[in-house]
């Protein structure tokens, strides 16, 4: 093996799987989840050291061998349905992710606390035709220890190859276990971290977003729209009569009546579109990339979805003020939540001088 740069260049293994594997380098600029290849990579090479073996490898299992966990959806980006795997090969700086074989890490994960060792893959008749031991890099033997969350839950496997027949001493097995475990509570802090983040921008009654995930939210579109010189447009909600509506039906019903309209809110908007609980019985909605008109028909819609919708107790009314802004250097985002809050309270009094008519 004397340039191990070219025998296991991803090209080549891209090549070999015309059917699933999809390669792309792990390191894109700007990713968010930046910090997971840099510390897989990390794993994957301490792992293929202590080992003593060229390739390290972590498989991100999935629901077809009936393991699931929310740290696959955490690892994955989002992208729930699909398995992938982490790859380092010799000279390699960095990962690659792909989905590639998944047959002998399915295989390890049945055995949850233990090492899983196949010296010559090519004489195992279980494995010997694998996509892993047929095509380049034609792994020949094959170690790896399952990932295994708190709630005993399996993530994936962390694996060490090479492509000659080979076997681990038992310290260098030993080594792989402790590893996988280190790996293991890395991946869970991390999910602990993701969920607080989570956490702190999110309203707790309705599970929507809360006022500092709106907040942080419309100064991002506010630069976004200066940038590109598009009307930003924002809508404020305020219940009308709801603390008569907590008098007469207790603040539970009121409770479940801002949660049934934060739902009924989302529901005439776009996907881009943001709605959040900005306090008490008011919502506010930011509606990107969208001129005035956009934004009342959007105020209408709202009306008519609070107008259809079975309210459990009596009928509401809600008070709704647009406004709509370019922003420019010459004021910020405070200026849009400005009109739109005074057009709501125009409204609202509007209503009530038309109710006392
Ligand atoms: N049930 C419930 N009530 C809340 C919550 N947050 C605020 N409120 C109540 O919302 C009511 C808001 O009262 P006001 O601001 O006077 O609003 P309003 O009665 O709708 O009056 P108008 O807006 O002028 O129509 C108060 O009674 C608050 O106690 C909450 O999380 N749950």
């Amino acid at each position: 093996m004397n340039d191990m740069q070219t025998e296991y260049h991803p090209g080549l293994f891209l090549t070999t799987d015309t059917a699933n594997t999809r390669i792309q380098m792990a390191h894109r600029s700007g990713d968010s989840d930046a910090w997971l290849p840099t510390m897989l990579a990390d794993f994957v090479s301490l792992a293929s050291s202590l080992c003593e073996v060229p390739i390290g490898m972590v498989s991100q299992l999935h629901e077809d061998i009936g393991l699931q966990h929310p740290f696959l959806s955490f690892l994955t980006n989002g992208e729930i349905d699909r398995r992938n795997q982490w790859w380092r090969f010799p000279g390699q700086t960095g990962v690659i992710r792909s989905s590639c074989d998944f047959t002998l890490c399915e295989f390890a994960a049945q055995r949850p606390r233990e090492v899983t060792e196949i010296s010559d893959l090519r004489a195992d008749s279980r494995f010997s035709e694998t996509v892993l031991t047929t095509t380049p890099p034609q792994i020949r033997f094959y170690a790896s220890v399952p990932l295994v969350a708190s709630n005993g839950d399996v993530m994936g496997t962390l694996c060490v190859m090479d492509s000659k027949p080979n076997s681990l001493t038992p310290t260098q097995r030993e080594a792989l276990r402790v590893l996988a475990r280190q790996l293991e509570a890395q991946l869970e802090s991390r999910r602990t971290v993701q969920k607080l983040e989570e956490q702190t921008l999110t309203d707790a009654l309705t599970g929507i977003g809360n006022r500092r995930n709106f907040d942080l939210r419309l100064r991002e579109e506010w630069t976004r729209h200066l940038r590109n010189a598009k009307p930003l447009s924002m809508l404020m909600v305020d219940v009308d009569y709801f603390k008569q509506y907590n008098d007469t039906y207790g603040h539970p019903a009121g409770d479940a009546l801002l949660t049934q309209l934060a739902r009924v809110l989302r529901s005439p908007l776009r996907a881009s579109d943001f709605v959040a609980r900005y306090g008490g019985d008011e919502f506010a909605l930011i509606l990107p990339d969208t001129e005035e008109n956009g934004a009342h028909l959007v105020r209408e819609r709202i009306h008519a979805a609070v107008e259809i919708a079975k309210w459990p107790h009596s009928e509401i009314e809600i008070s709704v003020g647009a406004a709509t802004l370019t922003p420019s250097e010459m004021c910020d985002f405070h200026a849009l939540l400005q009109a739109a809050d005074t057009a709501m309270y125009s409204r609202k009094k509007n209503r009530s001088t038309t109710a006392h008519n």
